[in-house]
């Protein structure tokens, strides 16, 4: 029996809007490539209601919003999310191609978000600045007074398609914004999912819109368009440049890629580096934009670290996603399992040894990879590969390893494994990353504190908080007090 394939559209003012002259765009399950859904593609008529509802909105409803309310409707939304965790987990496996625990993993990394979204509301507030005769002033009072700015134009990417869209709405409702949220069309089933969360939590159906459409042909026009007062985006570096150029004064946070090292010293636990940068370098297959893809290891204890990476690497559980054992699931795209394929007969061509893997299994299923010999102008090195490929890279002193590790266009976050105190903080003082984790992997991420990289890797923070801090404008108020 051939199951019905259902068909998505854009939620427009709390309604699914399908219309017979929409492009339809067919939703593939990146494991098998069986079409999962009808994806119907708005146009820029959709986009300007979806826009003139989220002002409304944001007048009408958010921007006075108590407080309290936000917050509640931020701790439903959170209880909401956690009781459908299941449905939410297949979705993101199937759309995505995630490995299901790592699915389930995600979902209650959005619980937490939510969570944490909610505290920050209940205690959202500005400053006082004393400046009275009192305390020897001028006799004047001084408030700084955080004010919500409008309509956040949130453009999100595929791989972590649920968390990374909520990295924007729940800053967003807490500090009493609305959105017009852009999935990416690759994996756009849990961001409508998620909208209903939030309408079923209380959230005013105009202050959250979806839009289901291609970002190539829609994004200019979110990007440029007056009333949206923000751009948040985590995506690629080549179209997070291509909207700073086009946003001119607009706010814009830039959330970008990477090619993240991690510094494993001669005095570190190398048990404990090896198994935990497995899972840093192959969770979902790599696509994910703080995995290890630069491994750098003292060349005293290279040998060592190989002999103890490359058994576990071949231990992963390479297949379906929805299989409870599987550890890595296919790439995205059939190009992205091309590319990466290329790039390593490339840099193998260029003197590089892979240890193991290196190949295509089938379809988008690309090989845990291991490889050595390389060098910084590979593309394997020096790109952001997204792909289940890691370097090992020898290294000889402290200075070596800093300037090997800084030798890249991107910086988001960085692992550094040793024993030692004072060379932890050296390096993470010289490490050109946004983040800097001892003893643990670049790969972990909590999701409240301030995260976003330098260089190529973006502009501006996320993590609820610091979020806020770009959500909201900071307006001083003064009294004269004689
Ligand atoms: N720094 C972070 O927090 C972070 C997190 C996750 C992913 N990423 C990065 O995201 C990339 C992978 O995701 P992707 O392939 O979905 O990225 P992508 O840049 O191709 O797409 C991201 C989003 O931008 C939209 N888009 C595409 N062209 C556009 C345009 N011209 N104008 C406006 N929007 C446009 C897409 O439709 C999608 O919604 C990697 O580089 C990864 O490192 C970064
Ligand atoms: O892909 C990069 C994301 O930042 C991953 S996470 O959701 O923050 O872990």
């Amino acid at each position: 029996m051939t199951q019905e394939i259902k068909t998505y559209g854009s939620i427009i003012n709390g309604e699914t809007v399908i219309k017979s002259d929409f492009d339809i765009l067919e939703l593939k399950n990146p494991y098998n490539n069986e079409t999962i859904a009808n994806m119907s593609l708005c146009t820029k008529k959709e986009l300007d209601e979806a826009i003139d509802g989220a002002e409304r909105a944001y007048h009408a409803d958010m921007k006075r919003m108590p407080l309290h309310k936000r917050a509640e409707i931020l701790t439903r939304a959170a209880e909401l999310l956690k009781e459908r965790t299941e449905d939410f987990a297949q979705t993101l496996s199937l759309e995505a191609g995630k490995p299901i625990r790592d699915a389930r993993g995600e979902v209650g990394r959005a619980v937490q978000v939510l969570n944490f979204a909610s505290d920050e509301a209940k205690t959202l507030h500005g400053e006082l600045l004393p400046m009275d005769a009192a305390i020897g002033g001028e006799n004047r009072l001084g408030m700084v007074r955080l004010y919500p700015i409008g309509v956040m134009g949130a453009i999100t990417p595929f791989n972590f398609p649920l968390n990374l869209a909520l990295h924007k709405l729940a800053p967003a409702v807490a500090s009493g914004n609305a959105v017009v949220l852009k999935p990416a069309l690759k994996t756009p089933l849990s961001a409508l999912k998620l909208a209903q969360v939030f309408y079923d939590a209380g959230l005013p159906k105009e202050a959250l819109q979806v839009i289901i459409a291609k970002g190539s042909e829609i994004g200019d026009d979110i990007v440029t368009d007056d009333r949206i007062a923000k751009i948040t985006f985590t995506g690629s570096p080549e179209v997070g440049i291509k909207m700073r150029n086009k946003a001119g004064l607009k706010r814009i946070t830039l959330e970008l890629g990477s090619n993240s090292p991690n510094i494993i010293f001669e005095d570190a636990d190398v048990d404990k580096a090896a198994s935990s940068l497995v899972k840093a370098s192959f969770a979902f297959a790599g696509q994910v934009c703080i995995s290890s893809q630069r491994i750098f290891v003292h060349e005293s204890i290279i040998d060592e670290f190989i002999a103890k990476f490359i058994p576990l690497v071949k231990q992963l559980k390479v297949g379906n996603p929805l299989d409870e054992d599987t550890d890595v699931g296919p790439l995205i795209s059939s190009d992205s399992c091309e590319r990466i394929y290329e790039w390593t007969q490339e840099a193998v061509k260029d003197g590089a040894e892979v240890l193991t893997g290196g190949s295509i299994i089938e379809g988008q299923m690309f090989e845990p990879t291991v490889v050595k010999n390389v060098n910084s102008s590979m593309k394997i090195v020096c790109q952001e590969t997204f792909a289940p490929i890691v370097s090992i890279i020898p290294f000889k002193s402290d200075e070596d390893a800093v300037e090997k590790a800084n030798d890249s266009d991107y910086g988001l976050q960085a692992g550094v494994f040793t024993k030692d105190i004072n060379r932890a903080f050296k390096l993470s003082d010289e490490l050109e990353t946004g983040g800097v984790w001892i003893n643990e992997v670049s790969t972990y991420r909590q999701d409240n504190y301030p995260y976003g990289g330098v260089k190529l890797s973006g502009y501006g923070k996320e993590g609820v908080k610091y979020a806020i801090r770009d959500m909201t404008e900071e307006k001083f108020v003064g009294i004269n007090l004689n």
